[in-house]
């Protein structure tokens, strides 16, 4: 592994995962981190989330192998720009950002003559903060890489070897491709789960306790990932606009299609589509892509403790 220190900033469910990753699947490599918030930084250190937690960014980075940016994609820039004087030249430049091509640019501008390579594991919760991370997180999840033509083949080598080491698989993407693809696989299902529980708690007939009472299956569902940081979501959809709504827009033609068929009693244009999307499901569970992710204690935040019945 030619990575030996990675420098990790923003110590919260990602940033907070990769440090513990990295204890439990890369022993040799050495862990800073640094959190814009005083009390995560406290409690990054009694969690043990990095090795050695820093009172400032530029201390966290000036022995860095790899830079690792773990904080909202609104918050990459003024957090680059920090580090600028203190980076090692040799040190690599990456992130975790849910959406690429802004992210892509924003840090290019502020580290100029560094080696950015954006990252981001398709693996995550609806939790967030330094409570929320676990050592498994990335296991036998994809990580996308968007390098752009300039970047050194070893740099990104080094940059694979990291994720596969903490149990990541990788995928290389152009970056534009990347957020068109995030728009639509879990971007437009955010919204759909936001925009659905807020819809659900505005209805003038049907009281919030009966909502909450009554609601089982398909709403509870929607209720975890409504659940989601909204620091972290507003940023994914500014930083996202341009294919989030493209895909909302296709997204919005189907459900008006769905809508016409529903009206006109069209039971074989309802039938079609949910038996192509149970076919979905059913490859996504032969992929091995359904919810991979450990027993990760949604309810006693410590990773160790049992999922919420279904
Ligand atoms: N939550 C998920 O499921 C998930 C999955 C994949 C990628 N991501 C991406 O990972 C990133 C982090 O998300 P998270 O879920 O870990 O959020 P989080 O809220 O758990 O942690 C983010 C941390 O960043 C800190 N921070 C904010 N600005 C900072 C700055 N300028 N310098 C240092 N620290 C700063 C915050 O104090 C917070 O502790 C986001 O860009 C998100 O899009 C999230
Ligand atoms: O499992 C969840 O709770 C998630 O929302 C994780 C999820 C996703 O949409 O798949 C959320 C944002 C990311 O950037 C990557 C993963």
């Amino acid at each position: 592994m030619a990575i030996k220190r990675a420098a990790i900033i923003g110590l919260g469910l990602l940033g907070g995962s990769i440090g513990l990753a990295v204890k439990e699947f890369l022993p040799g490599v050495t862990t800073t981190g640094f959190d814009i918030d005083p009390g995560v930084r406290v409690r990054a250190g009694l969690r043990g989330l990095v090795g050695e937690v820093c009172g400032t960014a530029e201390h966290a980075v000036a022995d860095a192998d790899l830079v690792i940016f773990c904080v909202p994609v609104g918050a990459i820039p003024a957090a680059a720009e920090q580090i600028r004087g203190s980076l090692p030249p040799h040190a690599i430049i990456s992130d975790v950002g849910s959406s690429k091509q802004t992210v892509g640019e924003a840090l290019r501008a502020a580290l100029p003559g560094h080696t950015v390579i954006p990252a981001h594991p398709v693996a995550g919760t609806e939790r967030s903060g330094p409570e929320a991370g676990f050592a498994s997180l990335f296991q036998h999840r994809w990580c996308i890489l968007t390098p752009d033509e300039d970047t050194p083949p070893d740099a990104l080598a080094d940059l694979q070897d990291f994720w596969e080491g903490i149990g990541a698989r990788i995928e290389i993407m152009d970056a534009a491709h990347h957020d068109l693809v995030l728009a639509v696989t879990s971007h437009i299902p955010h919204l759909i789960a936001y925009t659905i529980v807020g819809t659900a708690s505005d209805l003038e007939d049907v009281t919030r306790s009966e909502v909450i009472k009554y609601s089982a299956g398909g709403f509870r569902d929607f209720t975890r990932i409504a659940a989601s940081d909204p620091t972290m979501w507003r940023d994914v959809f500014l930083h996202n606009r341009g294919a989030v709504l493209e895909m909302l827009g296709r997204f919005t033609e189907d459900l008006t299609a769905m809508q016409r068929a529903i009206r006109s009693s069209d039971g074989e244009a309802l039938f079609d589509l949910f038996t192509r999307t149970r076919d979905i499901r059913n490859s996504i569970i032969e992929m091995g892509q359904d919810d991979a992710r450990p027993d990760f204690g949604r309810a006693d935040h410590t990773g160790q403790g049992t999922k919420e019945p279904s």
